[in-house]
């Protein structure tokens, strides 16, 4: 244990890593936290910060993650040059504008990650010295120019997608080994692995095209001609800049409503402009006469808190000034889901009332925007968080296997309803996994109240492979046999979930958007093995050994949820017989 005058002469060693998180502190401002309060004394207690985002080792500061801040302002361009023993950098989904940060020199950072914000101007070419690069997440932002030729063997997850990149993807085997995915979405990239080749460069002058430079006088013609397009090319690409900025602050303000910077002045201005607005004015559908009604402006005015960010879209908890707080799922890429369909589903989805769902309050559509308004159930977290987080830290609470039992009971209700209710839907659910399982804690007594969220979407996606990347249903067999999708898919994701409340081990996470479903089969089969015995339970329940018989009775129905070939899996509402009968 160091004393604590030692940590400060420490401390006091690293001035220069102090002053250059100062110098970002000064530039950036943040409307969700207040860097001023949070960054004072020093950075770094030989292995811990008090500074939120900041994680230190031996006194230096490795880590920088301050995510989902709504960080504004331009990254002052040296400040990293201090920070020599920085691996992680990492500034996602915030506002930050200008170039990326000059990265020359660090030798040891091996993530970074400055996707979804406004940085433009080109990748830096120092980027490719960096020997430790692991992953390098640069998507959804306006950077120009071409990319440099990446290639360190250390290079993992590569993502500039969404952009306005242009030329040759770099033919090094670095940057082939990613999929067209990392690549997609930008102006104009070519080559593989996108399904385009570049164009070739036409070699026969146009007709119109000045003559070569015989001459001075002829030299400054052509010079003259050359600024003419580069000038008209600048225009045009800070035209372009503007109209992408403009759409992305029209984006997030959709649900800031009037920022507490705004004046009154402003306020006023934004009132008559809502009023003159025709699509702010309009009256939602609610599906519940009982509960407390709100229009759209309410719900674009009241003060919302990001709460997640998942493959289908954004998930606020939004606080209407009238009183009811409810969770508004703000869908992202849905643009070209017909307003017809999207209203039907809705409408549909919003008659499901059961016990174990959290209930659909409204939606609104319009083409850009599609949002789903639920009930906000308060929760002590996921059923993902319950398991699986500060597994072998102090502050773990373990959950007991009588709470288990009843969150499977609750969660096998929820779904069977929903396989009684849509039948004509081919997989009701479609996305059950732990972490869209809410689990509500009751005063009363020990008995959790037990919310499946984010069910029926499935028929909103364009395509099969988009339900593949980006919902749970992408983990059944059947994706990957070709096979027709139907309900047993939701049973075979059921059976994923008895697994992991049965051993306390996580389903191996999705890598780049790819669903690893030789990854989840190898896992299925490593944790139901051949001797089917206690040692796959979880250690947290092992000690209960009287529900010995109870644990593996639940392993056996998970094992059949989990058949590979459909057919064979059990229809829900046999599965919630069986489960009932467990004690
Ligand atoms: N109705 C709700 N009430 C309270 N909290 C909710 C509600 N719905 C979701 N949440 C919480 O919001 C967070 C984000 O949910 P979201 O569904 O966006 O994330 P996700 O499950 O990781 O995304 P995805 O399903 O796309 O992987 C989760 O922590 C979840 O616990």
């Amino acid at each position: 244990m160091i004393h604590p005058l030692m940590a400060a002469e420490l401390e006091e060693f690293y001035p220069g890593e102090r002053d250059a998180l100062i110098q970002l502190r000064e530039s950036v401002k943040s409307n969700a936290i207040d860097l001023h309060s949070r960054w004072t004394g020093p950075p770094c207690n030989n292995n811990s910060s008090n500074w939120v985002g900041i994680a230190c080792s031996n006194g230096h500061v490795i880590h920088i993650v301050l995510d989902n801040l709504q960080l504004t302002g331009l990254l002052p361009p040296t400040f990293l040059q201090e920070i020599t023993y920085l691996s992680k950098l990492s500034f996602e989904n915030n506002i930050l504008l200008g170039p990326l940060p000059i990265l020359a020199g660090l030798v040891h950072l091996q993530y970074v990650f400055l996707s979804h914000n406004l940085f433009s101007t080109s990748i830096p070419t120092h980027y490719i010295d960096l020997p430790e690069l692991t992953s390098l997440q640069l998507q959804q932002n306006l950077l120009t120019g071409g990319i440099p030729p990446f290639d360190q063997p250390t290079l993992m997850v590569f993502n500039v997608s969404y952009n306005s990149l242009e030329g040759l993807i770099p033919q090094t085997p670095t940057l082939q080994k990613f999929s067209d995915d990392s690549y997609s979405h930008n102006l104009e990239l070519c080559g593989k692995p996108l399904n385009n080749t570049c164009p070739t460069p036409n070699i026969s002058p146009p007709p119109a095209a000045p003559p070569l430079p015989l001459s001075p006088s002829k030299s400054t013609k052509l010079s003259i001609w050359t600024i003419v397009l580069i000038a008209v090319s600048a225009a045009l690409l800070l035209f372009i800049v503007m109209i992408a900025f403009l759409c992305y602050f029209r984006k997030i303000n959709v649900l800031q409503g009037d920022g507490e910077d705004v004046s009154d002045e402003e306020k006023v201005q934004n009132a008559t402009k809502r009023d003159s607005d025709p699509e702010r004015r309009v009256e939602l559908e609610f599906f519940d006469k009982e509960r407390p009604m709100f229009d759209l402006d309410d719900l674009l005015r009241a003060s919302a808190e990001m709460i997640g960010k998942g493959k289908m879209g954004s998930t606020y908890k939004v606080t209407i000034d009238s009183g009811p707080i409810v969770v508004v799922k703000r869908f992202k890429e849905m643009s070209d889901l017909d307003k017809k369909e999207f209203v039907q589903q809705m409408q549909l989805l919003g008659q499901m009332r059961h016990e174990n769902l959290v209930q659909i309050v409204s939606f609104y559509c319009s083409k850009d925007e599609k949002l789903v308004v639920c009930e906000f159930v308060p929760n002590d977290g996921s059923l993902a968080e319950l398991l699986h987080e500060k597994r072998g830290s102090g502050g773990r609470v373990a959950l007991n296997w009588s709470t288990r039992l009843s969150i499977v009971k609750g969660v096998a209700k929820g779904l069977a309803y929903l396989h009684e209710s849509l039948p004509s839907h081919k997989v009701p659910h479609a996305n059950l996994k732990s972490s869209n399982i809410l689990i509500r804690p009751n005063s009363n007594n020990n008995n959790h109240q037990i919310y499946l969220t984010d069910f029926g979407f499935l028929p909103l996606l364009p395509s099969r492979k988009a339900a593949s990347e980006k919902l749970s249903v992408g983990r059944a067999p059947e994706f990957s046999q070709g096979k027709k999708l139907t309900y047993k898919a939701d049973v075979y994701c059921f059976g994923i979930v008895l697994l992991e409340i049965i051993t306390g081990r996580q389903v191996p996470p999705e890598r780049n958007g790819d669903t690893t479903i030789e990854d989840l089969a190898q896992w299925v089969r490593s944790v139901i093995n051949d001797d089917w015995s206690t040692d796959i339970l979880d250690a947290e329940i092992l000690a209960a050994s009287e529900t010995h018989d109870e644990m593996l009775k639940l392993a056996e129905i998970a094992l059949d949820c989990t058949s590979v070939e459909p057919e064979k899996r059990p229809k829900m509402n046999q599965v919630l017989r069986r489960i009932q009968s467990i004690n």
